[in-house]
């Protein structure tokens, strides 16, 4: 696969140019065309910034940063909408990033009704964007990010603000962008949307403290069919040692394995949950 963002020895300190205050440290990291990657972190751990940085909004202190393919072709989604929204009204703001990309403006319509669909934003196209929900905008920030195709998305914490069934639109129209080959990466603190991802990486102040798949980081080296000691810990994995909390589905399935339930499968979500439940008792 093309890297599209290569990171070597990535350095950028916080506005106080302090070592001490350094926000990417030694970063390594290279990011290639069609992935889905999720980066989680606590806060302050660095997401944004590594975003702003393959965004191309911040410049490295130190080391580099290459860009190719669709690294040119972005979409962004910042964590807070009202930094990105700048139409007076919804249809205005989903068509600004189309006018940016010289769409003719006959097809323009069609393309901001399916963004908006795609994201289940239903309110009325002259609807004025300051009447808005904090949700409401960060759902126009994700349409007007999808828009225009990009074959890149970086999306910063877009479901933070998010009802569970608007985060559920936007998973599914990223995830539907993801399979038609467009590259994702995507900063959350949910750990229920890491499963969605095919890589992993984590920081913890500035640094990759982990970067590998979803079932590496939420099983370990536990592999299906194995028994582990009953009277041990839950299985040991990066998300307990980094000190995340396993998303529900996850730690019921380390549960039932501790009780000797051999799982043929590792979910992620509930419905594979319930899935391999299901197949134990058919
Ligand atoms: N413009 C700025 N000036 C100075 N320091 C900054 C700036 N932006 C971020 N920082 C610092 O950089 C560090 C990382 O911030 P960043 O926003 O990247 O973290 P994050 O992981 O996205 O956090 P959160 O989950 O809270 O959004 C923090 O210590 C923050 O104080």
């Amino acid at each position: 696969m093309v890297p599209i963002w290569t990171l070597k020895d990535a350095d950028l300190a916080a506005a106080s140019g302090d070592e001490a205050e350094a926000v990417l440290k030694r970063l390594v990291l290279t990011i290639r065309e069609g992935e889905f990657v999720a980066v989680i972190g606590r806060n302050g751990s660095g997401k944004s910034t590594l975003l702003r940085v393959l965004g191309g909004l911040v410049p490295l202190r130190g080391g580099e940063l290459a860009v190719g393919g669709s690294g040119r072709s972005i979409g962004m989604v910042f964590q807070n909408p009202d930094a990105q929204l700048v139409g007076e009204t919804v249809y205005e703001d989903v068509c600004f990033g189309l006018e940016n990309a010289a769409v003719p403006a006959e097809e323009m319509p069609e393309r901001a009704r399916t963004a908006l669909a795609s994201v289940g934003l239903n309110v009325a196209p002259d609807e004025p964007v300051e009447n808005l929900s904090g949700g409401q905008k960060q759902l126009l920030s994700v349409a007007g990010a999808i828009v225009t195709g990009a074959r890149a998305l970086l999306l910063d914490e877009p479901t933070a603000m998010l009802d569970p069934a608007s985060k559920r639109n936007v998973l599914e129209a990223v995830c539907r962008l993801h399979e038609g080959g467009t590259t994702v990466v995507w900063s959350t603190q949910a750990m229920d949307e890491i499963g969605y991802a095919d890589r992993v990486i984590a920081l913890d102040g500035g640094r990759l403290v982990f970067d590998g798949t979803p079932e590496q980081f939420l099983y370990g080296d536990f592999r299906p069919g194995e028994s582990v000691d009953e009277d041990g810990e839950l299985l040991p994995c990066p998300c307990r040692t980094l000190g995340f909390r396993l998303p529900y589905p996850v730690e019921v399935a380390h549960r039932l394995v501790r009780s000797g339930v051999p799982l043929r499968t590792l979910p992620l979500h509930p419905d594979q949950l319930l899935e391999a439940v299901d197949s134990l008792c058919r």
